[in-house]
Order: C-alpha cells, then sequence, then structure tokens
C-alpha cells in the first residue's frame, strides 16, 4: 500500500483559492499512491485564529469540492486533511474529511481535543464527540487531529474500533518539534499500528511550522521523515505487518484497565 502525505506550505501571501489549487493539483499527480494525505487546516492555517470563522465552509464548499475532484481523477483514497467547518447547526468544527477513489466524501472527523487552552481553537472552536474509524481495502484508518496525539486514549479508542493505521493531520509548531516525533512513534508503537503524521510547512500567523512529517510502522519504527520545507513524504507500507506485530508480541490482550 503505497501512501503519500503532502507537507504543505501554509505562507499567509498565498490567498487561500490559490493554495486550495495548488493543493488539489498536487493530489492530482498522485495517481500511483493508494492512499494520499493532506495536513491541517491548510487552507487557512492552523494558527490563523482571525480567519477561521470568515474562512469556514460547508462539507459541500469549495475546498471539499476540489478535494473530491482531485480524488476521483486520481483515483486514490484522499485524507484530505481538516478544513474549517461551518456545520449546518451553525457550529464551528476543525473537521477533516475523508474521499474514496470516485471523489466521495466517505467520513469526516471532528477534532475532538482543541488546541490553545484559554484562547484559539480552544475558544473559537466547538468540539467533536466522534470516534472516526474509516476501512479501505488495505487497512482500517483511525482518525486524530494534531493536538490529539496527546491523548493516548483516544488512539486505544480507536484500535478497539479496529484500526490499524492511525492518521494525524497536523499544523505543528516548530517549538514543540521534539514532541510531535516523540509522540507520533509512541502513539504507533504502544497501539501497534502504522502512523501517518502529516504536518505544514512555512510560518504563518507568526508560527513557525515543524514540517517533519512522519510515518512509523508497528514496531515504532520511522519508515519516512520530512524535512523542514514543502515536500511529498512517500512510503509502500504493508498492512500485514500490523497483524504480524500484534500476533509476536501480543501485549494489547495484557491490557487489564479500561477494558
Ligand atoms: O500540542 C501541540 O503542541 C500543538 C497542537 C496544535 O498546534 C494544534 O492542535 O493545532
Amino acid at each position: 500500500m503505497r501512501v503519500s502525505l503532502l507537507q504543505i506550505a501554509v505562507d499567509p501571501d498565498e490567498p487561500v483559492a490559490a493554495r486550495r489549487e495548488r493543493a488539489a493539483a498536487l493530489v492530482r499527480t498522485r495517481h500511483a499512491d493508494d492512499l494520499v494525505v493532506l495536513p491541517e487546516l491548510w487552507h487557512v492555517g492552523a494558527f490563523a485564529f482571525d480567519s477561521f470563522a470568515p474562512a469556514a465552509e460547508a462539507l459541500d464548499g469549495p475546498t471539499a469540492q476540489a478535494m473530491s475532484e482531485a480524488a476521483r481523477e486520481a483515483r486514490v483514497w484522499l485524507h484530505a486533511g481538516s478544513i474549517a467547518e461551518r456545520g449546518a447547526d451553525g457550529g464551528l468544527f476543525n473537521t477533516s474529511l475523508v474521499f474514496d477513489p470516485d471523489g466521495r466524501l466517505v467520513r469526516t472527523y471532528r477534532k475532538i481535543h482543541r488546541f490553545g487552552f484559554d484562547k484559539g481553537e480552544a475558544v473559537l472552536m466547538d468540539a467533536g464527540s466522534e470516534i472516526v474509524t474509516v476501512p479501505l481495502p488495505e487497512t482500517v484508518l483511525g482518525l486524530a487531529t494534531c493536538y490529539d496525539l496527546r491523548f493516548p486514549e483516544l488512539f486505544r479508542a480507536l484500535v478497539d474500533a479496529g484500526a490499524q493505521t492511525l492518521v494525524v493531520p497536523a499544523g505543528w509548531p516548530e517549538r514543540r518539534r521534539a514532541h510531535w516525533t516523540l509522540l507520533a512513534r509512541a502513539r504507533a508503537v504502544e497501539n501497534q499500528c502504522y502512523l501517518l503524521a502529516c504536518g505544514t510547512a512555512g510560518t504563518h500567523a507568526g508560527v513557525p511550522q515543524a514540517g517533519h512529517s512522519i510515518i512509523v510502522d508497528p514496531w515504532g519504527e520511522t519508515v519516512a521523515e520530512a524535512g523542514p520545507g514543502e515536500q511529498i513524504l512517500t512510503a509502500e507500507l504493508d498492512p500485514e505487518r500490523v497483524t504480524k506485530t500484534r500476533e509476536e508480541f501480543p501485549a494489547l490482550k495484557d491490557r487489564v484497565l479500561g477494558r
């Protein structure tokens, strides 16, 4: 199973519509992949708090439409990262979108843990509450977003729901890059899953982004890691490794708490 993480640069000088078209054009080139992943809030920037409400879109808005068409053209599964979603009830959510190779929006995930403590996303957005998995032909995706990476109980719940490949779009800041890499590997090894963590590059709202998107295998080893700039990170995964790792080292079966 070939996967690519599109580590897009989010630059405040680039209009949202231009970045949307650039991202769609990149997705359209990925026809040799099975799964393509974009970062968190790449259309607007995860730290561009003032733009969340004005840039918010419905689930059939321009970003979703562009991603649907790109997935269909490339014939790939597309985790299109997340958008600022204006819900039908007026709520504002940080929502991930997954499209199938026919361009159908098959699942959405509203970020559960909002970042910012008493400002930013934490006060501007509403929290999701649903644990979301997505069955693909080769694996089962478990969805989480950025700050969620710090909450292992979410990932355990995803494993209980059948997840084999954890997908984490992010807009992680450079300042805490060491946490990003450490947590990505920890979530993979403790849950015996592949983990695909796709961040942004560049600097927006004065916050330099970490980049360093990373693909980790179920043994906790790094399969591929990006640098700091805009980059496409590609790797070949063996979905059977999840089952084999869980059979050969059955630590998940020894759980005592939280079952
Ligand atoms: O947890 C962190 O250090 C970064 C989280 C974050 O930037 C986010 O969730 O948008």
